[in-house]
C-alpha cells in the first residue's frame, strides 16, 4: 500500500507522535511525504519515506498526481484549519480528488487512528481489487 503523510506546521507535532506511535503498521507500507514533513518523520522514527516538494512549493499537487494516477491507497493529511494557507488551492485540489476518486483520507490525528488500525487489521484489501498496482499483503 501507498501512503502519503501530510501535515500543517501546527500538527506535525501531532503527525510525528502518530509515526512513532503507529510504525510497526506503517514500516510495512510505501511512505510518500511532503518535504518538511517527511523530515520531521524521518528525524523521529526508522521510516523510510520518499519525499516530495514542500507543500507551498507544489508537493501537495505531487501527491495528487498519484491519486488521480490510483497510485495512492491512503492520505493522511493533518490540516490546520485555523491557520490560511498560501497554497489553499493545493489543498483543496488534494482534498478533491481523493474523493474523485474515492481514495481514503484522513483530515485530522482522530480519523487517521482508525484509518491505521483498519489498515494493520488488513480492512484495505478493496484497494487490490481496485489498484492492481497493489500486490503486497496489506
Ligand atoms: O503544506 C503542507 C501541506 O499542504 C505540508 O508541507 P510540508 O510538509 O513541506 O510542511
Amino acid at each position: 500500500m501507498k501512503i502519503a503523510l501530510i501535515a500543517h506546521d501546527k500538527k506535525k507535532p501531532e503527525m510525528v507522535q502518530f509515526a512513532i506511535a503507529y510504525e510497526s503498521i506503517l514500516k510495512e507500507h510505501e511512505l510518500y511525504s511532503t518535504g518538511t514533513t517527511g523530515t520531521r518523520v524521518m528525524e523521529a522514527t526508522s521510516l523510510q519515506i520518499e519525499r516530495f516538494k514542500s507543500g507551498p512549493l507544489g508537493g501537495d499537487q505531487q501527491i495528487g498526481a498519484l491519486v488521480a494516477n490510483n497510485e495512492m491507497d491512503l492520505v493522511l493529511f493533518f490540516r490546520d484549519p485555523l491557520a490560511s494557507q498560501p497554497h489553499e488551492p493545493d489543498i483543496t485540489a488534494l482534498i478533491r480528488l481523493c474523493d474523485v476518486y474515492g481514495i481514503p483520507l484522513a483530515t485530522n490525528m482522530a480519523t487517521g487512528e482508525i484509518l491505521v488500525k483498519g489498515l494493520g487489521r488488513g480492512d484495505f484489501q478493496w484497494r487490490k481489487i481496485v489498484n492492481p498496482k497493489v500486490e503486497k499483503d496489506v
